[in-house]
């Protein structure tokens, strides 16, 4: 009944919906959108950043990225969040966004991830802000969001004990600590006015759950609880939802 209710339902009304056939349509489709940015950003500017997600979901997006014929070498690449993991754990979004973005044509962009070596989150985390606040600064050219079932995005987790401050556009410094029992480690992310602001901002889901997690989202905002409507609430640009079935749920 639940997944008869999931297959029927409509995307989200008013939101600007981009549906595919499957993950690999998606991926090829959104990398080209995403590089055409970064490439007028650098036309521009001379240079242009982008903040990718960690997670299972954007690998394929990565892997058709790294093939666009931009001009990484003027591109600035950071994460939305980390698992507060050395690059050496399979947990690690450095690792990731190494082993499937920063490869081919992309070899050449610079990457600030968010992870210190330190000793407790909180210090990570401030040591984090100082060197991005002056290597990366917000607003990003491009941002690519993920969200779990549960509604969390980057990493604001709907049990975060920092939940309250994560979800406040006025909440400085820009990289904050997280604790969540639902996560499997601390992590570090960067703040709602950080992910917000950019011109070009991306929703990346996969599967019928999700969708339905953000139908909610988007139809009772905030009263929802899901983290994710905040990011709708805030957006300085209309959100960029990606969707199609058959990834992850
Ligand atoms: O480090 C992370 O986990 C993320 O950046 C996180 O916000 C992710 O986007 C969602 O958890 C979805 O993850 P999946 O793509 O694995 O479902």
């Amino acid at each position: 009944m639940a997944r008869e209710h999931l297959a029927e339902s409509s995307p989200p009304a008013g939101k600007s919906w981009h549906e595919f056939a499957g993950p690999d349509a998606l991926a090829r489709t959104l990398a080209r959108r995403v590089a055409g940015v970064l490439s007028l950003a650098v036309e521009q500017n001379g240079h242009a950043t982008l903040a990718v997600s960690g997670g299972s979901t954007p690998a394929r997006f990565f892997d058709c990225l790294a093939d666009e014929p931009i001009a990484w070498n003027k591109v600035t690449v950071t994460l939305v969040d980390e698992r507060f993991v050395p690059m050496s754990s399979n947990r690690s979004n450095a690792k990731l966004v190494t082993m499937r973005l920063l490869q081919k044509a992309a070899a050449r962009a610079c990457f600030e991830g968010l992870y210190e070596a330190q000793d407790t989150v909180e210090q990570a985390a401030l040591a984090a802000n100082a060197r991005l606040m002056h290597m990366i600064p917000p607003p990003f050219d491009v941002v690519v969001l993920g969200m779990g079932t549960d509604g969390h995005t980057a990493s604001f987790f709907p049990d975060a004990a920092e939940l309250k401050s994560l979800l406040d556009p006025a909440a400085e410094p820009a990289v904050r600590p997280v604790h969540a029992q639902s996560a499997d480690e601390d992590r570090l992310t960067w703040n709602l006015a950080a992910l917000t602001g950019t011109s070009l901002l991306v929703l990346h889901i996969e599967g019928l759950e999700k969708k339905d997690v953000l139908l909610k989202a988007t139809e009772t905002g905030a009263e929802s609880g899901l983290p994710i409507a905040a990011i709708f609430e805030h957006a300085k640009s209309p959100v960029q939802i990606y969707w199609s079935p058959g990834g992850k749920a």
